[in-house]
């Protein structure tokens, strides 16, 4: 299968503390893949640099097997790259169509923003939404619309930084039919804490642990991996 993404040798030191250490990670088109990890295992960090929003003090990231560690984050998104990111990116005085609209184009352009607003507003069950303030949806629906903003680039990868943190276990329901949906035509990189989402969701899991790669595996796997059970009965890690 076609590698879409790659790491080779990334590093991330913070003054000294190495947030991610050398990390080799190959994501092949159409997969799912959830990368967990205790607190502070560096997954954000790994997937910032990912996207280029934070450069990495070594290594290289490959998309497409283009090397694109030095190509800044809005050129990323036009090969394809859509991410959603703890902090919320709702303009929320703007309507929820407007802020889907917004994203879209970032990549698409004229008469190909509309229905790939109303596509990616569908998909995630916000269709009905689209003239309201987005300032004025549920928190989980924000967190819905931040993802549909992301589908709404068509993207050829789509990276989603702990997407059901604060939602209610219905919209999470939704939220495991929509990935079951993208699965296969669009390569999901998937930060998560949420243990059913991620055993049920992903085809592969890569563990970090102190910034490395701990294990990596089906769910079968590494639910058996005694390494990995090491490092969150040892860890501060609650949520799991
Ligand atoms: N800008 C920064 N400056 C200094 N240290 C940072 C910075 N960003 C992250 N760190 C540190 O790097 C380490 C990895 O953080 P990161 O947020 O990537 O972990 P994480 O696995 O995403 O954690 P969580 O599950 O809590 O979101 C942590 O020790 C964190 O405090």
């Amino acid at each position: 299968m076609t590698t879409l993404l790659a790491t080779r040798g990334l590093s991330k030191h913070f003054a000294g503390l190495r947030a991610v250490e050398g990390v080799d990670f190959d994501l092949p088109q159409g997969e799912v893949r959830a990368l967990i990890g205790p607190n502070g295992a560096g997954k954000t960090t790994l997937v910032s640099m990912i996207c280029g929003r934070i450069a990495p003090s070594e290594g290289q990231v490959f998309f497409e097997g283009r090397d694109i560690t030095a190509l800044p984050a809005h050129k990323r998104i036009m090969l394809g790259m859509a991410y959603t990111f703890q902090i919320t990116s709702v303009f929320a005085g703007l309507s929820v169509g407007e802020n889907v609209a917004l994203a879209a184009r970032r990549r698409l352009k004229g008469a190909k923003v509309t229905p790939a607003v109303d596509d990616a507003l569908a998909r995630v069950g916000l269709l009905d939404r689209k003239t309201q303030e987005a300032g004025d949806l549920s928190y989980g629906h924000q967190r819905l619309l931040e993802i549909a903003m992301g589908l709404a680039q068509s993207p050829r990868l789509l990276i989603l930084d702990e997407p059901t943190q604060g939602l209610a276990e219905g919209e999470i329901a939704e939220f495991k039919a929509l990935i079951r949906e993208l699965a296969g035509k669009t390569t999901i990189l998937l930060i998560e804490h949420n243990m059913s989402v991620v055993m049920e969701l992903a085809d592969r899991i890569t563990v970090l642990n102190f910034g490395e790669v701990l294990a990596e595996g089906t769910p079968a796997e590494i639910h058996a991996n005694g390494a990995v059970q090491t490092a969150y009965l040892g860890g501060t890690h609650a949520s799991a």
